[in-house]
């Protein structure tokens, strides 16, 4: 019998960034590094004969050149993240995965062990 799931593949990369609008002051004004983790979400109807939404290799596939960007980069230069907050870096990762991944569903970014941003695309409205 069909049934939806959702599956995610993480990602770790490392990279510095500095946020060019915070408050004179601000600690994040600085040059500073983040081993990120990013999570990428797809969701879907598990196929009756594969057993699966979507290959977790098809997630690894499409995620391989944003990885290649990214890692050990400073954010500020790459295109679209000039200011490299968590949430402006997820809706970066969403954009750039969403023909990949038509059933894409979240990307979660984790700056910090304890900080971080879930995105779901622009028509899922928090509350
Ligand atoms: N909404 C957001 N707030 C902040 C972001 C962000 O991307 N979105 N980013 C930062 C900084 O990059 C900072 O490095 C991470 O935030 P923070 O949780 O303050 O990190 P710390 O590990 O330094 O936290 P402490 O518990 O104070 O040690 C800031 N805000």
């Amino acid at each position: 019998m069909t049934f939806l799931a959702e599956i995610y593949r993480e990602f770790t990369f490392e990279a510095a960034h500095r946020l060019p609008n915070v408050p004179d002051g601000h600690k994040c004004s600085r040059l500073h590094g983040h081993s990120y983790r990013v999570e990428v979400h797809v969701a879907g109807a598990v196929g009756d004969d594969t057993g699966w939404v979507q290959d977790f290799g098809d997630i690894k596939a499409a995620f391989k050149p944003l990885e290649d960007q990214l890692d050990h980069n400073y954010l500020n230069e790459v295109p679209g993240l000039e200011n490299p907050t968590s949430e402006i870096l997820a809706k970066w990762i969403w954009t750039r995965l969403a023909n990949a991944l038509p059933n894409l569903s979240a990307i979660q970014v984790r700056e910090t062990c304890t900080s971080g941003c879930i995105y779901r695309g622009d028509s899922h409205h928090a509350a």
